[in-house]
């Protein structure tokens, strides 16, 4: 098997190889702390060997849990938030055919919002369906997944009664606290556990992203194996690709350059993005410091942020997510007429002319002042995303040790639903 490249050939005209070699010593010193357990949140380092530890029943377990929501049902609604949906939406999103449902079965999400509107279509679009639900949640007490799955659950029993509606939820959470537990254990769900030393943002290698793949119909093994296979290279050397996205993010970051946007040419990659997005963002952004994590989908924003890039605040650095070859083969056709005077490319590939809109692009960015990191993936297959979680899950909790936060909290967070709980009279938010 092929293996995720880097090339940050066009950060060179922008910092030094010397400047970079610093942040590579420190980014040394940071895998270092979470290898050896003395790093910042040492308490959540279980995702550091969370592929290479699940076992063989897990996955059959999950394989086996999957398989008889896709029998009983047609639509299995995913609920969660953050890292309890992100890495499963990323999964799906980018396996996914553009338009057919995923292999037989749809698998829709909710509990990452609390729009009245967006509930009430799903409980439109529900009605009278086959559905099943997956909540999932670490704490068990979020507020936007609890409200979903109230609702969603409310509706399953009025649909099929009480005894199938049990048959048909799955929770995913703590395994011991939490009001989802509890509610889980007093209702008789089938359960999977979020182990206690993976955060939210680090679990799209536990059920929390494999339950929800399984069940949309995709390799979650070949998933799992892309993740051990990188976790694999990268403890045998060094973390050569991961310790040198850090060094290179955080040498960008010390001139100036603050925000990263994750450039993608393909949209099925949109949510791999939003996933990064989360990773990064709670992980560094905290005592007022850390990359802002961005996101673009070219060639479409290219229409739209493209001038802000090219011409903007020279603040900003791009790291393009590239698929080296296509699922299909498409080329652009011959016309007699050629009114639209596109003949010129009759008969070439339609991913060259995206290839040649991602150089063109590199070409144009890096003269503008904007440095150019490539993340090269051989094919978009469930592999080597698995490849890329994991390296991006080491980059980060590398990258966060270089800043030095602690990777792995987000107190941040609570400030909003502090406010929240208050202006909706909590009990025991009153004072606040
Ligand atoms: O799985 P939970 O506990 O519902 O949390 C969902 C998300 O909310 C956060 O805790 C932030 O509020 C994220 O870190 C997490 O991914």
């Amino acid at each position: 098997m092929d293996r995720i490249k880097l090339d940050y050939s066009k950060v060179l005209p922008f910092v030094g190889e010397q400047e970079i070699a610093v942040q590579r010593e420190k980014a040394t010193k940071a895998l270092k702390g979470l290898e050896d357990g003395t790093c910042k949140g040492r308490d959540f380092l279980g995702w550091l060997d969370l592929p290479v530890c699940i076992t063989d029943d897990e996955l059959n377990r999950i394989s086996a849990c999957a398989g008889k929501l896709r029998e009983q049902t047609d639509v299995v609604v995913i609920v969660g938030i953050g890292g309890s949906y992100l890495g499963a939406k990323a999964v799906i999103e980018a396996m996914s055919s553009s338009f057919d449902a995923c292999s037989g079965m749809k698998v829709v999400f909710a509990g990452n919002n609390v729009s009245e509107d967006y509930l009430y279509e799903l409980q439109a679009f529900l009605k009278d369906k086959k559905f099943g639900i997956c909540v999932i949640s670490k704490s068990g007490t979020t507020t936007e997944p609890a409200v979903a799955f109230r609702l969603l659950k409310d509706q399953l029993i009025e649909q099929e009664g009480l005894a199938v509606a049990r048959e048909r939820i799955v929770a995913i959470t703590d395994e011991k606290k939490g009001a989802l537990r509890t509610m889980a254990d007093r209702e008789g769900y089938e359960t999977f556990v979020i182990p206690d030393n993976v955060g939210g943002r680090y679990s799209v290698l536990t059920p929390v992203g494999l339950l929800p793949v399984a069940i949309a119909g995709f390799d979650v093994r070949a998933l799992v194996k892309g993740a051990v296979d990188m976790r694999m290279y990268e403890k045998g050397n060094g973390a050569e690709l991961s310790a040198t996205y850090a060094a290179v993010r955080n040498t960008l970051y010390e001139k100036g350059y603050v925000i990263e946007i994750t450039v993608n040419f393909n949209p099925k990659l949109h949510y791999v993005a939003e996933w990064w997005k989360q990773l990064y963002g709670e992980s560094e952004g905290k005592e007022n410091k850390g990359i802002f994590p961005a996101s673009v989908d070219f060639t479409t924003d290219l229409h739209s942020m493209g001038q802000y890039i090219q011409e903007g605040r020279r603040i900003l650095f791009e790291t393009v997510l590239s698929i080296d070859k296509t699922k299909y083969w498409l080329q652009v056709p011959h016309d007699v007429h050629d009114f639209d005077k596109l003949n010129y490319l009759a008969g070439k590939r339609i991913d060259e002319v995206n290839k040649m809109a991602e150089l063109g692009t590199q070409l144009a960015h890096v003269d503008g002042g904007v440095p150019n990191i490539r993340i090269i993936i051989p094919e978009l297959t469930e592999y080597y995303l698995g490849q890329l979680f994991y390296f991006y899950e080491l980059a980060c909790g590398i990258s966060g040790g270089i800043l030095g936060v602690n990777t792995f909290d987000q107190p941040g967070v609570e400030a909003y639903k502090n406010n929240m709980f208050m202006l909706l009279g909590k009990p025991g938010y009153e004072k606040k």
